[in-house]
């Protein structure tokens, strides 16, 4: 077989002009809808319009063009089919050998900040899908062609042989499905947000490959790393990679952790992470500052973390940053000065992140997380505690330094793994107790990493002490105040702890559990 009839009909209408006339001096008859049509002929590729194999005007706005029994039988037909063939004969239809189609751009449509509904629902393409499926169904006869990317390998088959390879259609076909199925996931996400029902009887997700990772969270596991269509600027699948090794699948969940601490703060602040916890945590007047606090926060720990700012990097804190090994360094920015000093390191990865707000902390979307045989999902955890909603549960109140370091803590301990207890001092964590099975435990890893330190600091709790256990021990290393959801059965025991020790205690109301 070889291809003798394609039928072209495309929205981007990048590199469809060359392709076509390639195809044409191969012999091939372009049949072609409107706009494709006029950009062929006007550039002087041979195209027989739709209308003349239809018999019927694209009428509706084009809303009604290549949906046709002409068409879609010539896409349809089984070759090797009598009666098939028979029909095609006795009603004077034409067989169509290759379909290169791209769809309407709906997802570049809702993008636009002032987009109408009703614009919106007029980028459904349905003439397109309706096309590519048909060939891509009959691929044992038809080739299919969805993205400019094979344009020159279908080429390469047809100027060898005539026709692709049945291998090449199968391919074709498969990544057809994937694209309308993709392109249908995101009309469905879209209407299911106009209807606000976020958790449909169907969800139906759909993400494209930024890169293949060499391998996933060990070498023996194969890994990859996807987008969201829409993903906002502020996320790590937007970042640019200005420096530095291919990204690791550990990197990226770090990364991740990272980035989502450092959107919480509106002053400058950095955040080394490990393992996804938060090893140190700083703010202060400047990137400069806020840096060296969270370094002197655990200077052990950041050996070989990832650390985000929420400022451009300046050559001072550059320098600071190359005296150790890091595996990225995430920020805003970085001055052409600070790019010199850290381009200089080999290892280093360095990443450049669309403008960081506090603002996308406080949006709430939804996350998904993986269980065997299926998924759970639920709205972020984007909520943040209004400090006149805290309750001073103890008689002492807090002061307004302890205050400041509770609400701090309190940023910091929402992202750490549960069980999680985090110390703070000067605008800095002390001490950070991670995914321990018990309070008590993640309490005691806090306070022995802050060690002096934690006479002094306040001490925030993700969740309610089950018993006033960990509060007598807070008390004996010198914490002098404590933030936490409260709620416990035994809130009293803590909170008479607490009065015991002069500690000033507040409650949020709300629990930051994080598995
Ligand atoms: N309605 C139809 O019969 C129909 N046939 C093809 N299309 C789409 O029209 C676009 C090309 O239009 P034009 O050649 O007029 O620029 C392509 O994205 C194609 O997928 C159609 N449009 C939408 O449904």
């Amino acid at each position: 077989m070889s291809i003798k009839r394609a039928l072209v009909s495309v929205s981007d209408k990048q590199g469809i002009v060359d392709f076509c006339r390639e195809l044409s001096a191969l012999g091939v008859e372009i049949i072609s809808t409107g706009g494709t049509s006029t950009l062929l002929a006007k550039e002087g590729v041979p195209v027989i319009g739709i209308s003349d194999v239809t018999g019927f005007p694209e009428i509706m706005d084009g809303r009604v063009k290549t949906l046709h029994p002409a068409v879609h039988s010539g896409l349809l037909a089984v070759r090797d089919n009598e009666e098939h063939t028979r029909q095609m004969t006795e009603l004077g239809l034409d067989y169509i050998d290759l379909v290169v189609v791209n769809l309407y751009p709906f997802a570049e449509t809702i993008a636009k900040p002032d987009v109408s509904y009703e614009e919106a629902i007029e980028n459904i393409d349905i003439g397109g899908p309706t096309m590519l499926r048909s060939a891509a169904k009959n691929h044992a006869f038809v080739s299919v062609v969805v993205d400019a990317a094979d344009y020159a390998g279908v080429l390469d088959e047809v100027r060898a042989g005539g026709d692709t390879t049945l291998e090449t259609r199968k391919r074709l076909a498969a990544k057809v499905f994937r694209h309308t199925a993709a392109y249908d996931a995101l009309i469905a996400d879209y209407l299911a947000n106009v209807t606000g029902e976020p958790l449909p009887e169907r969800y139906t997700v759909t993400y494209e490959k930024i890169q293949d990772l060499r391998y996933g969270e060990n070498p023996h596991q194969k890994a990859a790393f996807y987008r969201k269509p829409l993903a906002a600027q502020d996320t790590l699948t937007a970042a640019e990679q200005l420096h530095g090794k291919e990204l690791s699948y550990n990197n990226i969940n770090d990364a991740n952790a990272a980035l989502q601490i450092v959107k919480e703060f509106e002053e400058p602040a950095v955040v080394a992470v490990k393992h996804m916890n938060p090893c140190g945590v700083g703010v202060g007047a400047s990137v400069y500052e806020a840096y060296q606090k969270a370094y002197n926060a655990d200077p052990t720990s950041i050996f070989g973390g990832i650390v985000a700012a929420n400022r451009i990097i300046d050559a001072d804190t550059a320098n600071l940053l190359k005296d150790i090994f890091l595996e990225i360094v995430l920020a805003p920015g970085f001055t052409e000065e600070a790019l010199e000093i850290l381009t200089k390191k080999k290892n280093i990865r360095l990443l450049k992140i669309g403008s960081l707000s506090t603002a996308s902390a406080r949006k709430s979307s939804f996350v998904v997380t993986s269980i065997e045989g299926g998924m759970v999902v639920q709205e972020s955890d984007v909520h943040s505690v209004n400090p006149e909603e805290l309750q001073v549960v103890t008689t002492r109140k807090p002061t307004e330094e302890e205050l400041k370091q509770l609400l701090f803590g309190w940023k910091v301990v929402k992202h750490v793994k549960s069980n999680a207890i985090v110390l703070a001092a000067n605008d800095m964590t002390v001490g950070v107790g991670a995914g321990q099975m018990n309070r008590v435990g993640a309490a005691k890893i806090a306070i022995e990493q802050a060690g002096e330190k934690s006479k002094g600091a306040v001490l925030a709790s993700d969740a309610f002490f089950p018993m006033g256990d960990t509060l007598e021990m807070a008390a004996k290393a010198g914490i002098t105040a404590v933030i936490q959801p409260g709620g416990s059965i035994k809130d009293e025991e803590s909170i008479k702890v607490a009065n015991e020790y002069g500690i000033a205690m507040v409650f949020t109301g709300v629990r930051h559990f994080k598995h």
